[in-house]
């Protein structure tokens, strides 16, 4: 069942089980005397439930600026919703007004114990949340980001041997690289090439988790938490069962990698990793409450960073074959740059502008987390006239940023020159929104952009994405946002290319 569909079952199934009475919208109960920002007329109790289209409510609140601007109140049940459309107004509120801006709505789903209380990415702005982000900002600031860019190539060129040998199964080959490169910097760990355990336990815990706390989830919970007590087998209400399972799942995510580290400490091995080096900071002897934060930092970072990096590098291969110019002149920039006697590697990422311009559009034209992750604020604000209620949820829609049309002329079409000047040098903006503003902007960034660069850059040497038959680009609306399957040949640019000679290539590699 969709989630806006469970959204509206769970809904129904409140308007007859409470009592009318104690379910009036906030807008009619607000104490504030300036009015809220304009939106949509709500209806009683469900506010915009209904008027939010399909499952993609960025499309809705993106359509709606037209007519009511930048600054949205859109509530739903009796959560309070301000969407914000533009990169400008976020920036005011989220950057500059950081201080008030920068919890997270969720606080919820954390009350319903499903495991997840350890997510860094869904704590609230307090003291455990400051630990982790230390915690994940040493291991991921641009210093130690560098660090890791050996094994970012080392994965990417273990992708060009998964390509070339089943080419038909590239989509498992992307999730394979993203996961096993974050479980190599994170834990030190190598996957197996196929049926990984800790992969599989970390990709389940994943893919369970992110449909737990969906915002359709939240916003019912936070407004009926008796819905926590229907049983399983109400039509349309599967919650009991996935909590049950979250909860499982989460703590093998959680437990699993890191006693793999504390096993590998103890018996001497030295596998470098963010884990071991935060644990090895306190001199191996880390306060139970520290210890905690690791184990949920690190286990975020996996969370954060496998599923988003992986849907962004499918929206690459999708541009590529709707555009076989843009990934010729990317071929032609590498081969004049690299040659076709090596792979390109990190040395040459300065003298590659058009491959960084592919990356950036890349990351505007589909936004994988197009309404970026909800913040919240701690206390009552105003902004141009209007009011904005304390613990209101604040939503950066990141999809309508990527459409400002004013900024990017034909936005729904892949065009990597905007980022470039008329002599072919990068411009100096970067398309930042979709990484999030503020205090809890994306602490994996540096390391995302350079994974996804080392993959492009190789994909690009040694394969053509071909189209194999016409067919209607469409995007799944989950947790993140990616391309559904379509139809793609992916063939190596030589004959000479064999699998053989690639491998050969990549063994006599000896500067990364
Ligand atoms: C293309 C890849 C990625 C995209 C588009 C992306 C995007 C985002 C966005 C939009 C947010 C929310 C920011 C906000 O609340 O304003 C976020 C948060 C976060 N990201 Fe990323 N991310 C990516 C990769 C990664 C990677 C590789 C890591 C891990 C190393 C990571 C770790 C995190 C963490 C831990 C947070 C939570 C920060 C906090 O709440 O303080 N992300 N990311």
């Amino acid at each position: 069942m969709s989630s806006v569909a469970e959204t509206s079952a769970i809904a129904l199934f409140c308007v007859f089980g409470f009592t009318i009475s104690s379910l009036v919208v906030k807008r009619y109960r607000s104490p504030v005397t300036l009015p809220l920002p304009p939106g949509p007329p709500p209806l009683p109790v469900l506010g915009n439930a209904l008027d939010i289209k399909g499952d993609e409510p960025w499309i809705s609140y993106t359509e709606w600026g037209a007519t009511y601007g930048d600054l949205i109140y859109s509530p739903v049940l009796n959560l309070d919703i301000i969407v914000i459309n533009s990169e400008d107004v976020a920036k005011s509120l989220l950057e500059k007004r950081s201080h008030n801006f920068s919890d997270r709505p969720l606080g919820s789903v954390n009350k319903l114990r499903v495991g997840l209380s350890f997510v860094s990415a869904l704590l609230g702005y307090g003291d455990t949340w400051r630990m982790h982000r230390r915690i994940l900002h040493q291991a991921f600031r641009p210093a130690a980001s560098v660090t890791y860019l050996p094994t970012q190539l080392r994965k990417a060129r273990e992708l060009l041997i998964n390509l070339h040998d089943s080419p038909e199964d590239y989509e498992a080959h992307l999730q394979l690289f993203t996961a096993s490169t974050i479980m190599s910097i994170v834990y030190g760990y190598t996957t197996a090439p196929r049926n990984d355990h800790l992969v599989n336990v970390v990709e389940r815990a994943a893919a369970v988790a992110t449909k737990v706390v969906s915002p359709a989830r939240a916003a019912v919970l936070a407004s009926f938490p008796a819905l926590k007590s229907i049983p399983s087998w109400f039509p349309g209400v599967s919650f009991q069962r996935e909590v049950v399972e979250c909860r499982k799942y989460a703590t093998e995510m959680v437990e699993a990698p890191f006693k793999y580290v504390q096993d590998k400490m103890a018996s001497g091995a030295t596998i470098r990793s963010m884990v071991s080096d935060a644990v090895k900071k306190d001199g191996g002897v880390v306060d139970p409450v520290r210890r905690e934060a690791i184990k949920g930092a690190s286990a975020t970072a996996f969370l954060a960073g496998a599923e988003t990096a992986s849907s962004t590098l499918r929206n690459f291969v999708l541009a590529m074959v709707l555009n076989p110019q843009i990934q010729q002149r990317a071929q032609e920039e590498i081969d004049a740059i690299v040659g076709t006697d090596r792979l390109p590697t990190f040395g040459d990422r300065d003298s590659l502008p058009f491959v960084e311009a592919i990356i950036r559009e890349t990351l505007r034209w589909h936004p994988v987390l197009p309404l970026g992750l909800a913040h919240a604020t701690t206390s009552s604000d105003v902004f141009g006239g209007y009011a904005i209620p304390k613990g209101a949820t604040i939503i950066a829609n990141a999809w309508a940023m990527s459409r400002n049309e004013a900024k990017y002329p034909n936005a729904s079409d892949f065009k990597p020159e905007r980022w470039l000047k008329v002599d072919g040098s990068l411009v100096d903006e970067r398309p930042d929104f979709v990484f999030g503003f503020g205090r809890r902007f994306c602490v994996g960034r540096h390391l995302a952009e350079a994974s996804l660069w080392s993959a492009i850059a190789s994909m690009l040497s040694i394969f053509n994405f071909i189209k194999s038959e016409e067919f209607e680009p469409k995007w799944t609306f989950g947790a993140t946002s990616h391309p559904i399957s379509f139809p793609c040949r992916i063939v190596p640019r030589s004959p000479c290319m064999t699998l053989e000679t690639l491998t050969q290539m990549i063994q006599a590699e000896t500067v990364v």
